[in-house]
């Protein structure tokens, strides 16, 4: 990866800042085409479609394959058009923000004549650069929990009836856990709101320490979460599902005077070809009931439950049942 710049440049507020100062070359744009450009980045606030937007036009003005945006702060990466050889690497500051690293790709190393046109042209994406920043921030935290940072219900009705769908079209399994913690009002009774609501935290984050990427947490309620798991049949969710029960149970909390340690019972359930969205939550809350009602601190399958009914195994639903942990 060549960086034609030998270092970064940085863009500050509407002043790109470069290593070679005022030995750099000006940009030589026309004001009219800044203008155009500038009108064009003022109609979205989506982010893919801003940079697409301004690689489209400073593709007429230099030659350039594709760009990548990244922001750390939000794990936000873009990339639009190619990926090449050689690179031009900004970093975008105003005073107060900083929005990102962009780098422009191509396949033949940039002339300092042609970063000064993109530098140039890049000061007409700042503003509107961050105005899709905030936008974009503002509606990931409209599908978040405040507390966890797990999903919210929001997020969880998009998220769970898109990917039904998707796991149905492509015949892949869908399981659902639905986790609630246990004798959680004692926690907030002995230790106080703020120790529940620090449980709650670790909590979710040990959940999504158990999980892969492409699944995700959601508070479904009070001390009640709800994890998705693409392509995880039965049994691979009810690996999962003991692996986060034992995550849980390993948690410890320093209370002023004894220690605290929270359990979790978890119901889980597999999409059936019949089911709807509707369906498998259902399922999954009775096994999450079944769990909770057999003495806690354990993981149920919905087919386990059905299982029993039919009565052709023992009355214990859970063929290892766990012990309650001490204390809660
Ligand atoms: N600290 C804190 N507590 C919460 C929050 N949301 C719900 N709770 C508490 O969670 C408790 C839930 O209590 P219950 O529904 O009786 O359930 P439980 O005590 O966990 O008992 P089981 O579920 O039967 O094991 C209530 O005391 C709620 O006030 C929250 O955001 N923070």
């Amino acid at each position: 990866m060549v960086s034609p710049m030998n270092g970064r440049a940085e863009l500050r507020d509407d002043k790109v800042i470069t290593p070679f100062g005022d030995l750099a070359p000006r940009p030589d744009i026309r004001p009219e085409v800044l203008l155009r450009l500038s009108g064009k980045l003022q109609t979205t606030l989506e982010l893919g479609q801003l940079l697409e937007i301004f690689l489209e036009e400073i593709q007429q003005a230099v030659l350039v394959d594709g760009l990548t945006f990244h922001h750390e702060p939000t794990n936000t990466t873009i990339a639009v058009g190619r990926n090449s050889l050689h690179t031009a690497n900004y970093r975008l500051q105003t005073q107060q923000d900083y929005m990102g690293d962009m780098t422009f790709h191509r396949s033949t190393r940039f002339r300092e004549h042609e970063l000064a046109n993109i530098e140039g042209l890049m000061t007409t994406l700042v503003y509107p650069l961050r105005n899709a920043l905030r936008y974009h921030e503002a509606l990931a935290a409209a599908f978040r929990d405040p507390l966890t940072g797990a999903g919210n219900r929001v997020a969880l009705d998009k998220t769970l009836s898109r990917e039904v769908e998707l796991s149905k079209r492509h015949d892949q399994p869908l399981s659902v856990l639905m986790l609630d913690l246990d004798h959680f009002k004692q926690v907030n009774d002995e230790f106080g709101h703020s120790m529940g609501d620090k449980v709650l935290k670790e909590a979710v984050k040990a959940m999504t320490g158990c999980i892969r990427q492409t699944d995700m947490c959601f508070r479904y309620g009070g001390e009640e979460f709800l994890i998705m798991l693409s392509n995880a049949d039965q049994s691979g969710a009810l690996r999962i599902a003991e692996r986060v029960r034992m995550g849980i149970g390993q948690l410890s909390f320093a209370g002023k005077k004894d220690k605290l340690q929270v359990t979790a019972s978890i119901g889980c359930a597999t999409l059936q070809p019949s089911d709807d969205t509707e369906e498998l939550v259902s399922r999954a809350d009775t096994a999450l009931y079944v769990a909770k009602d057999s003495g806690r601190n354990r993981v149920i399958s919905d087919l386990d439950i059905e299982y029993t009914r039919q009565g052709d195994v023992s009355e214990e639903p859970s063929p290892e049942p766990n012990q309650e942990a001490n204390g809660h």
